[in-house]
C-alpha cells in the first residue's frame, strides 16, 4: 500500500487517520502525518512503537494490546517523537474494524496532534504544581473562606506546623473567626468592613490567633476578599497569615528599649537632640525642643536650621559642621541669643550624624557673672575702705593688702606683700597658734597693735577669720583693720580724767582704791602698807579768804610737793577738798609710814606763794597699817579717816597712827549714820519751834524750825551731832526737805488756828544750797502745802554761801523770785564782812549767839552792834539776835535797834503743841521758865 502524501502538521488538519492491519502494521496513514513516523508509505507496528516517546511506549503498548485482545475501541494520549525529533502530544483513538464476515480485520483510527494543548496543560500543572509547593512548604498560613462565615475551604500544611490544626480539621469545618482573640475581634471585623466598604483590595491587620492548645501566637494576614465579577458580590476572601510572635517580640523589645531610652534621653536633665549628616533632626527630646520653642514631634524630620535659623554662622554651628567632619566629639559653652541663655554643649558623631546634648547653664552663668560683680565690687569696696585689708596664707605670710593697711601702716603695698604678720603686728589676737590646727576661726573686734613703718604704734580693731582645711590647718587668714589710735588717745584721756584728779593731776581716790586693792591682792603675807589720810589744815580759812582759784594753786603745789616727796611704788591720789591719800609699801613697818608721814609734813614747812602772799598751811595725817590695822581697804581707809581726825583734834601739823580705842568713837559714828538711814524712813524726827519776837512790840512774830532726833536707843540725839553726819553721808537733803515742809504744814495749822500770820525760819545746810533743783523744791512744797512764800524764811551760814558765790548768788535770787526771805545765820562767826555779803539779795542777819554775848566782856561791844546793826539797816537787811540768854541781853538789843531776837531767856525751841499752847498765852516773856523743853 502506497500512503499518500501528507502536508506539514503546522498547515494541515491535525488530524490523521490510520488504518492496520489484524497484527498492527499501519496499512494506511494519512499523508499529514505521515512523515511523522516514516519516510515511506508503509509504517510497520513496531517500526510504529518506536515513534512513541519511551516513557509513553509500554501504555501504548497495553492499551492497544488490550483493545486488540478484546476488540475494543481505544483512545489514549501519548507521546510520539516525530522522524524529525520533535514532541508532539497526540490523542490516538481506534476501532476495530470488521469485513464482511464479520471478521476482525485490523483497527482505523485517529491521530489528534493535541501538543498545543498538553503544552498549555503541562504549563498549568507546573504553575499549579509550584503554587502546590509553594502553599504546601510556605511558612505563612494560606487559607481561603467562605464569604459571611469565615469557614475554612482550604487550609495550608503549615497550619498544623503553625497552631495545630490541620486542614481536615479545618476546612469545612471551623471558621476564622474562631481564632481571634476576642480583644482583636472587633479590629479584625473593621478591616473586613472597611475592605468591603472600599472595595480595596487587600490589606494587613495584626492579630492573636489562638493555637491548638490555647496559647495566643501574634498573627499578620493580608486578607483579600474574592468578589463575583457579575453580581459584585463577596464570595469569600484569601489569607495569608504570618506568625509574626518573633517579630512582634524584637519589634516590642525594640520599642521597650527605644522607649527607655527615649524616657532616659526625656529625664536627662539635658536637653538632647540627634542630627543626620543632612542636618536633620532626628530626635529631640522635649528639653530640646523648649530651648528652641518648638513641640519635639514638629521639629523631628526638619532641617535643623529650618527649626533654628538664628544657628546659622554662630559658633555652635562651626561646632557642629566641624564634628561632622572630623568626626571628633566637642565640648563647648555657647550663648544663644534667642533664649538669651547660655548652654554647656557637647557634641559626639554617630554613623548617622550627630548627638548632641546641651546644659542649660545660664543660671550657673549668671551665678558666676553675679559672683564675678560682687567680688569686683568687693574689690572695689576693699580697695576703697578706710579699714585696713590684709589676706595672708596658712603661713601667715601676707598675700594681699588695699591702700588703707599701707595707708595705716606706713609701708608700700611691695613691702607688705610677702611679709609675714608676726612682723607688722605689735601685738595681735594671732599668735603661732591660730596657724596650727584646731586654732581660732575669727577673732571679732579685738585690739591689736601695728608696728608702723616709722616705729609709732598703730592701735587698730582687729576682725579676722581663719579659713582652714578639714584637719584644722590653716589656709588663708583675712583681717579687717580698723585705725583706732585716735580714739585709744580719747580713751586713754578719758580713762585718765576717770583716775585722775583734774586739779592736781594726781591719781583720784578710785584709781588709789584700785592700786590698794591690788597691793592687797599680790601682797606676800609679811608685806606691810601704810595707808596715810592727809587733810590740810585751815585750808578752808585760805580757800574762803583768798578765793577758790589761789586755793586751787594751793592745793596744786601741795600736790606736786607730796609727789615728789613719795618714791615711784607710791601711790598718792587727791580724795576730793584738801583730803590726800598715800598708800606705800613699808618695809619697816611703822617707821616707814612715819617716815612718809613726816617727809609729807616736812614737804609743808616752806611757805606756799600765792601771788604776792606767803601762805603757811600744815596737815594732819592719820595712818593705818596693813596688816595690822585691817585686811580690807575700806577698814584701811576707815581707820586712817579715824586716826586723821585724831590727828586734828591733837593740834594739827601731826600724823597719829590708827589705835584701836579710835574705833569705838569711829564706830559710834556709824552706829548714828546707820540709824540716820532708818530714821528718814520712820518716824523718829521731829521739828521743835523757837519762837522770835519783835523787839519794838515784844510780840511773837514767827519762830525757827529746830529738828530733833528721838532716836529709839539714844534718846533725843542734838542736831549738831547728827546734822553734820548726815550732811558727810549726803543724807541732809532729804532731811532737809522733811524739815521744810513740816515746817509749812505745821505752821499753817497755826495760823488758821491762831487766826494771825506767822514767819517760819528753816535751816538749810551748804548741800542743799549746791542743789540746783532746790527753788523747784521750795515751791513744790509751797503749793502742796498752801504756805504763803513771803512768811518763809530760809537759812544760810555764812559759809555755805561763800562755797561758790556765784552758784549760790544764782540760787539766792531764784529763791527770792519764788518770794521767799532770805537769812544769814551765824552771822560773826566766818571770815566774811557785810560787804562781802552784797552780793547776795538777803533779808535777814542772825547775829551769833557768840557775837551777842560779847557784851559783857566789851564796854564798846555797845557801840560795835548798834554800828553794825545801823548798817545792816542802811542795806535793808533786818537784824535777828539769836541766843538771847538774859533780860539783859534782851535790854541791850532792844537799846541797839535790833528787829528781832530770840533764845532761851524769851523761849526754849518746843514741840507743836507746846508751841500752840505757848502763843496762845496773854504774857509771853513770863513764861520762858515754864517754857523749858531743850
Ligand atoms: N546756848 C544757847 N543756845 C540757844 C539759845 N537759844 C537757842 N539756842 C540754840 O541755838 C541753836 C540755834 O540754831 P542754829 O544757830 O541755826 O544752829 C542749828 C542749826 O545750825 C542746826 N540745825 C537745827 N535744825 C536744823 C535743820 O532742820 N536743818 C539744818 N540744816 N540745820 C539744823 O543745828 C544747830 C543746833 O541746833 P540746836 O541744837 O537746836 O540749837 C539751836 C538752839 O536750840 C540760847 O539762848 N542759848
Amino acid at each position: 500500500m502506497t500512503l499518500p502524501a501528507a502536508p506539514p502538521m503546522t498547515d494541515a488538519v491535525k488530524t490523521l487517520v490510520w488504518m492496520t492491519d489484524t497484527v498492527g502494521n499501519v496499512t494506511y496513514l494519512s499523508r499529514d502525518v505521515r512523515h511523522l513516523f516514516t519516510s515511506g508509505t508503509t509504517l510497520s507496528f513496531a517500526a510504529y512503537m518506536q515513534s512513541v516517546h519511551p516513557d509513553d511506549r509500554q501504555r501504548v503498548m497495553e492499551t492497544f494490546g488490550r483493545a486488540t485482545v478484546m476488540r475494543e475501541e481505544f483512545q489514549i494520549d501519548y507521546r510520539v517523537i516525530g522522524a524529525d525529533g520533535s514532541l508532539h502530544w497526540v490523542t490516538g483513538s481506534g476501532a476495530p474494524r470488521f469485513d464482511a464476515h464479520g471478521e476482525f480485520s485490523g483497527y482505523t483510527g485517529a491521530l489528534l496532534d493535541v501538543t498545543t494543548r498538553y503544552e498549555a496543560i503541562g504549563r498549568l500543572e507546573k504553575s499549579e504544581a509550584t503554587h502546590r509547593l509553594l502553599t504546601e512548604n510556605s511558612s505563612d498560613l494560606i487559607s481561603h473562606h467562605a464569604a459571611d462565615s469565615g469557614i475554612f475551604l482550604f487550609a495550608s500544611p503549615s497550619f498544623e506546623r503553625i497552631l495545630g490544626f490541620d486542614a481536615e480539621e479545618l476546612v469545612g469545618k471551623r471558621s476564622a473567626y474562631e481564632f481571634v482573640h476576642p480583644e482583636d475581634r472587633l479590629r479584625v471585623d473593621a478591616e473586613i468592613a472597611r475592605q468591603m466598604r472600599e472595595s480595596s483590595s487587600g490589606s494587613v491587620v495584626e492579630f492573636r490567633a489562638r493555637h491548638k492548645n490555647g496559647q495566643y501566637l501574634w498573627m499578620s494576614t493580608n486578607l483579600k476578599l474574592l468578589t463575583d465579577q457579575l453580581t459584585g458580590e463577596n464570595t469569600g476572601a484569601v489569607a495569608v497569615t504570618r506568625d509574626i510572635s518573633a517579630e512582634r517580640q524584637t519589634r516590642e523589645a525594640l520599642q521597650q528599649s527605644r522607649n527607655e531610652m527615649y524616657s532616659m534621653l526625656e529625664s536627662i536633665g539635658e536637653a538632647f537632640y540627634a542630627i543626620d549628616r543632612d542636618w536633620r533632626i532626628t530626635y529631640a527630646n522635649r528639653k530640646a525642643a523648649d530651648f528652641v520653642g518648638i513641640a519635639p514631634n514638629r521639629a523631628i524630620g526638619k532641617r535643623l536650621l529650618d527649626v533654628a535659623p538664628e544657628l546659622l554662622g554662630t559658633p555652635m554651628h562651626q561646632y557642629f559642621q566641624q564634628t561632622l567632619d572630623t568626626r571628633e566629639k566637642a565640648f563647648f559653652e555657647a550663648y544663644w541669643e534667642p533664649r538669651d541663655a547660655w548652654a554647656e554643649v557637647r557634641v559626639y558623631p554617630n554613623d548617622d550624624g550627630l548627638s548632641i546634648y546641651f546644659h542649660d547653664i545660664s543660671a550657673r552663668r549668671k551665678a558666676e557673672n553675679a559672683m564675678r560683680t560682687s567680688e569686683q565690687r568687693l574689690r572695689e569696696v576693699i580697695e576703697m575702705t578706710p579699714a585696713g585689708y590684709l589676706l595672708a596664707d596658712g603661713d601667715g605670710q601676707i598675700q594681699e593688702v588695699n591702700p588703707a593697711l599701707c595707708r595705716i601702716s606706713g609701708y608700700e603695698r611691695e613691702e607688705l606683700v610677702g611679709r609675714k604678720l608676726d612682723s607688722l603686728f605689735a601685738t595681735s589676737p594671732w599668735d603661732r597658734s591660730a596657724y596650727t590646727a584646731h586654732g581660732p576661726a575669727s577673732a571679732q573686734g579685738q585690739e591689736a597693735i601695728i608696728r608702723h613703718k616709722f616705729g609709732n604704734e598703730v592701735h587698730v580693731l582687729f576682725n579676722g577669720s581663719i579659713k582652714r582645711d578639714e584637719l584644722g590647718q590653716a589656709l588663708s587668714l583675712t583681717a579687717f583693720l580698723t585705725d583706732i589710735t585716735a580714739r585709744k588717745h580719747i580713751e586713754y584721756r578719758l580713762e585718765h580724767l576717770a583716775t585722775h584728779d583734774t586739779l592736781t593731776g594726781l591719781p583720784n581716790r578710785a584709781l588709789l582704791t584700785e592700786r590698794l586693792q591690788q597691793m592687797l591682792a599680790f601682797s606676800a603675807r609679811d608685806t606691810t602698807i601704810g595707808v596715810l589720810f592727809v587733810d590740810l589744815d585751815r585750808f578752808k580759812e585760805v580757800n574762803d579768804s583768798f578765793g577758790h582759784q589761789p586755793g586751787d594753786v594751793l592745793l596744786c603745789e601741795v600736790a606736786q610737793r607730796f609727789r615728789h616727796a613719795l618714791r615711784p611704788g607710791d601711790v598718792i591720789a587727791r580724795l576730793g577738798g584738801d583730803e590726800f591719800m598715800v598708800v606705800a609699801h613699808c618695809s619697816e613697818g611703822r617707821s616707814s609710814a612715819a617716815a612718809i608721814a613726816e617727809k609729807l609734813l616736812g614737804k609743808l614747812a616752806a611757805p606756799i606763794d600765792i601771788g604776792a602772799q606767803h601762805v603757811f598751811i600744815s596737815a594732819s595725817i592719820g595712818i593705818s597699817m596693813f596688816p595690822e590695822h585691817g585686811g580690807t581697804r575700806e577698814t584701811l581707809f576707815q581707820s586712817a579717816d579715824t586716826a586723821m581726825y585724831q590727828a586734828k583734834g591733837a593740834g594739827r601739823n601731826i600724823y597719829r597712827f590708827f589705835e584701836p580705842e579710835m574705833g569705838v568713837a569711829a564706830r559710834t559714828r556709824m552706829t548714828l549714820e546707820l540709824s540716820l538711814r532708818r530714821a528718814l524712813g520712820g518716824e523718829e524726827f521731829e521739828v521743835y519751834y523757837q519762837p522770835r519776837v519783835d523787839l519794838k512790840t515784844m510780840t511773837v512774830i514767827g519762830m525757827e524750825a529746830l529738828l530733833r532726833w528721838n532716836h529709839p536707843e539714844l534718846g533725843q540725839v542734838p542736831p549738831m551731832q547728827f546734822i553734820p553726819l548726815a550732811e558727810e553721808r549726803n543724807l541732809i537733803s532729804p532731811i532737809g526737805h522733811w524739815v521744810l515742809r513740816q515746817a509749812c504744814r505745821d505752821t499753817v495749822d497755826l495760823m488758821r488756828k491762831l487766826g494771825r500770820p506767822l514767819r517760819v525760819s528753816v535751816n538749810l545746810s551748804a548741800r542743799q544750797l549746791r542743789n540746783s533743783a532746790l527753788p523747784a523744791e521750795v515751791q513744790a512744797v509751797l503749793d502742796e502745802t498752801g504756805f504763803p512764800a513771803p512768811l518763809l524764811e530760809l537759812e544760810l551760814t555764812e559759809s555755805a554761801l561763800v562755797e561758790d558765790i556765784e552758784h549760790s548768788a544764782h540760787l539766792l535770787r531764784q529763791l527770792k523770785d519764788l518770794g521767799v526771805k532770805i537769812a544769814v545765820d551765824d552771822f560773826g562767826t566766818g571770815y566774811s564782812g557785810l560787804a562781802y555779803l552784797r552780793r547776795f539779795s538777803l533779808d535777814v542777819l542772825k547775829l551769833d549767839r557768840s557775837f551777842v554775848m560779847q557784851k559783857e566782856s566789851h564796854t564798846s561791844h555797845f557801840d560795835f552792834i548798834k554800828a553794825f546793826v545801823d548798817l545792816a539797816h542802811a542795806l535793808k537787811l533786818s537784824v535777828v539776835a539769836e541766843g538771847v540768854e538774859t533780860d539783859d541781853t534782851l535790854q541791850f538789843l532792844c537799846s541797839t535797834a535790833c528787829d528781832e531776837a530770840q533764845g532761851y531767856f524769851i523761849a526754849r525751841p518746843m514741840p507743836l503743841a507746846a508751841l500752840i499752847q505757848y502763843l496762845r498765852s496773854p504774857s509771853l516773856l513770863s513764861k520762858q521758865d515754864t517754857l523749858s523743853f531743850n
